[in-house]
């Protein structure tokens, strides 16, 4: 008998995007009908995927969704006007430039030129800087992964209040946004990196272990404590195969509640992508 506690993303996603089809059919009574726009520049075949999951979770939840599909020699303003265009869409409420972008591009000044209120990913710094500073009273969309980690934990029951939170991985769409997210559940939390001493023994700590660091298989048996709950946030392609960075067959006994790779925080960032898009439209012009 097995005595591994499943952290069902898949399922949870799918119970998001149930709640949320209740309020998309009250905006459509009113004729406000919810509306995203995907910019995809080149033609990354992983982005291609994520797109096109998008794509189903909007038509399941009666989002209108909209996609452009642009060259990657494309110019910066050329591509600041077609974020101005929609912008000004009315139909549109929710704005998503696929990343990374191709070199010549400025990523900061591309997510920057993305109506805040339209910010669906939550990069924009008007967003982030409503999470570092703890503002929930104002209109603020925080990115879709570390909310979905949220929504994951709470759903699963598991308390974070007062809990050692560590996170593995400073990046800026999952491992800061995610501290914030966090600290404001009233965890406490530790920030661990490429340059962290005994990264293990802070690994070991945590009642709650997040890991973000992009590399296969990252997380060992001897990085997490008896009953951790342990999220995993990678997605490495390996072989052809999805892969978490965490060794999920060591750790799975060892651990307490844990999500799988595929299944696990994946699906719950496009369940958060809709949440952010009804939000948006419930808000838009109001
Ligand atoms: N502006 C922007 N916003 C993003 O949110 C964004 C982005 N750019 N660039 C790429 C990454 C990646 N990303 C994923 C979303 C869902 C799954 C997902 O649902 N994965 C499935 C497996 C899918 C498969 O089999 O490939 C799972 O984990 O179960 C994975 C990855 C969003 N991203």
């Amino acid at each position: 008998m097995s005595n591994v506690e499943l952290i069902d993303g898949k399922q949870i996603a799918s119970d998001i995007r149930e709640e949320l089809k209740g309020r998309v059919q009250e905006l459509k009574e009113e004729g406000r009908v919810p509306g995203i726009s995907v910019v995809l520049v080149g033609d990354n075949p992983a982005s291609q995927t994520y797109v096109n999951m998008k794509d189903k979770a909007a038509e399941e939840i009666g989002i209108y969704s909209d996609k452009k599909e642009v060259s990657d020699d494309i110019s910066e303003q050329e591509l600041l006007g077609i974020i101005d265009d929609l912008n000004n869409d009315d139909e549109i409420d929710g704005i998503l430039v696929q990343l990374p972008l191709p070199d010549h591009i400025d990523e900061h000044k591309v997510i920057e030129s993305i109506d805040p209120a339209k910010d669906v990913d939550g990069f924009h710094p008007v967003n982030t800087g409503r999470l570092f500073s703890g503002q929930q009273d104002k209109l603020r969309f925080d990115p879709c992964t570390p909310k979905g980690i949220i929504e994951l934990i709470e759903r699963q029951g598991i308390d974070i209040e007062g809990k050692d939170a560590v996170i593995l991985g400073r990046s800026n769409i999952v491992g800061k946004p995610v501290a914030h997210l966090l600290i404001e559940k009233n965890a406490t939390i530790t920030i661990c990196h490429s340059r962290t001493d005994d990264l293990a023994g802070k690994a070991s700590s945590a009642d709650i272990l997040v890991a973000a660091v992009g590399r296969p298989e990252f997380v060992t048996e001897d990085m997490v404590k008896e009953g951790a709950c342990v999220i995993d946030v990678g997605i490495n392609r390996v072989d052809g195969e999805l892969v978490g960075d965490v060794d999920f067959e060591a750790v799975k006994e060892k651990a307490g509640p844990i999500t799988p790779v595929p299944g696990g925080v994946g699906p719950m960032t496009i369940a958060m992508l809709m949440h952010n898009t009804v939000k948006a439209r419930e808000h838009h012009g109001v």
